[in-house]
């Protein structure tokens, strides 16, 4: 076995360190890589943990490197932190054994019982607690990489802890490459590599002119506020892929978020304050956790019981709600396909640009035709005395276009007016390309995931998919042989030519 098992701290209580000592007892949770359960270690009064089991054959695991990291993260302690209890391998699989939250995490709870959002009190005790563990982290320096409403779980009582932090978060670095000393300076290695959904990542990652820093942590700590305030990460309703190219383009705003369902909350000056300053496109203007934690939305902040008041009480347990996501997730696949075959135009039409919707807060599509899209004025949107928005959205003509070959969509614009210009770094070939690799990364995450679906509900389509793929790779084998004969026959031609006109020279000479 490559990787030794690992006690991780608390010498007291020892956890074993083989899977027959724990009793699975249900499924909680699955992650793009890992899927997490419930389960008693029996040795231990049936004390019961969560045990995240992680696919080991989707990372290029180095071992020797996770080893030396769960070692440092076992050193780290803080009540707001969710250390591992151990973790060892099993088969293919890195068991990470940990204290079970009964709450689950905050992406779990928000999702199946508040889909409009947390309280703004409730989301000021989540994020201090989070901020605090953030702090304690940054101070000894590290970075957590992930932050998000996903790794933010709660206890019985009402405590919030971040996780995804020691073993699992070394492996998906093992494999992402990007991060503090990290010899890995090729921009398009550091993003062809990077795993995770990019809803939460901040642009600069994306960019990576820079690379990881302690201000991603704080971008994607705005982020996970938008989402306990709204249900969601802003532009979660557009897929990865699109949402990449709003960052690149540098068309994701603040206000981006706001969707019609929400406009009428109210949403204090002091909350719009604290997200706005975190969501900077200037890591260097982003707060540090400390100079956050200053921050009038966190003064008069309530207590760990408030969340067992407004938040806990009353909610099925962790399980219960996984297994109705699931069942849910299952009918939003079957809408998606019927939705699919019926308005296939509607969804798949072209978009010439984005129009910034004052009234609603939010950006619409703008479709080739309907030639409402204002190409000579910059729009900008002043938000608490900030300028948040400086949008300029022209016709269709000019630069950047990215037509996706199956001509869905594609994001339009043009060269920024000059003071933009000085302002905003346009667009270069470099980033460009990284963020294609991204996102190309991205919709491999994606088509993966899609296939798992399938095939947890039968594998009937995967046969069609596979039926597809082998098609399109039979027909490029065609073209490609017709393209050779063409090639051949150019020669041939071009030969012939030339001996005709050889002849004809000597001809003439003669
Ligand atoms: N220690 C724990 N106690 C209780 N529930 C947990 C624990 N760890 C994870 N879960 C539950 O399992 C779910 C999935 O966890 P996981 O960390 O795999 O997912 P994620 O962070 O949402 O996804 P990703 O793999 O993209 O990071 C969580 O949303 C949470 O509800």
């Amino acid at each position: 076995m490559a990787y030794e098992q690992e006690s991780h701290h608390h010498p007291k209580v020892q956890f074993p360190l083989d899977p027959d000592s724990y009793k699975i007892i249900d499924e909680i949770g699955v992650g793009v890589s890992a899927v997490v359960y419930k389960a008693e270690c029996i040795p231990l009064n049936s004390t019961v943990v969560a045990i995240k089991a992680i696919d080991l054959d989707q990372f290029k695991v180095d071992f020797d490197k996770i080893r030396r990291e769960t070692k440092t993260m076992s050193l780290l302690s803080h009540p707001n932190i969710l250390n591992a209890h151990c973790s060892f391998t099993v088969g293919r699989r890195l068991w990470v054994v940990m204290p079970f939250m009964s709450g689950g995490s905050l992406q779990s709870i928000i999702s199946s019982c508040f889909p409009d959002g947390l309280s703004e009190q409730c989301i000021a005790v989540v994020l201090k607690e989070t901020l605090n563990a953030l702090s304690y982290l940054h101070n000894q320096g590290h970075l957590h990489r992930d932050i998000k409403a996903g790794n933010i779980l709660m206890d019985s009582n009402g405590c919030v802890k971040l996780a995804d932090f020691g073993v699992s978060a070394s492996i998906y670095e093992s494999n992402s490459g990007y991060g503090s000393g990290s010899s890995t300076s090729s921009s398009s290695m550091m993003l062809s590599d990077m795993t995770g959904t990019p809803y939460w990542m901040a642009p600069e990652v994306i960019h990576s002119h820079t690379g990881y820093s302690y201000k991603a942590d704080i971008w994607s700590f705005g982020i996970t506020a938008l989402e306990l305030a709204h249900g969601r990460p802003p532009l979660s309703h557009l897929p990865p892929w699109k949402s990449l190219i709003m960052k690149i383009t540098k068309r994701f705003r603040f206000s981006d978020y706001e969707n019609s369902s929400d406009k009428h909350k109210k949403i204090s000056k002091a909350f719009k304050d604290m997200v706005a300053a975190c969501l900077d496109q200037d890591p260097s203007k982003r707060p540090s956790t400390d100079k956050l934690l200053r921050h009038p939305f966190f003064k008069s902040c309530k207590g760990n019981e408030f969340l067992v008041k407004h938040v806990l009480h009353g909610l099925p347990s962790v399980e219960e709600r996984f297994r109705v996501s699931k069942i849910h997730n299952k009918a939003n696949i079957d809408d998606d396909i019927e939705e699919e075959s019926g308005s296939e135009l509607v969804k798949h039409r072209r978009i010439s640009g984005w129009n910034f919707n004052e009234d609603v807060f939010q950006l619409d599509p703008v479709f080739p035709g309907e030639s409402s899209v204002d190409d000579s004025v910059v729009k900008q949107v002043r938000f608490g005395g900030e300028t948040i928005i400086s949008e300029r959205v022209v016709s269709e003509s000019s630069s950047l276009n990215l037509n996706s070959p199956e001509g869905q969509s594609s994001l339009v614009s043009t060269p920024p007016s000059e003071e933009q210009q000085q302002s905003d770094n346009t667009v270069n070939a470099e980033t460009m390309v990284g963020g294609l690799m991204t996102l190309k990364k991205s919709l491999d995450d994606q088509r993966q995931k899609v296939t798992d679906l399938i095939n947890l509900f039968g594998g009937e389509v995967i046969n069609k998919e596979d039926q597809t793929m082998q098609l399109i790779e039979k027909l490029r084998l065609e073209l490609e042989a017709e393209r050779q004969k063409n090639f051949e026959l150019e020669m041939e031609l071009e030969f012939l030519k030339f001996q005709v006109s050889g002849a004809s020279n000597t001809d003439d000479n003669d």
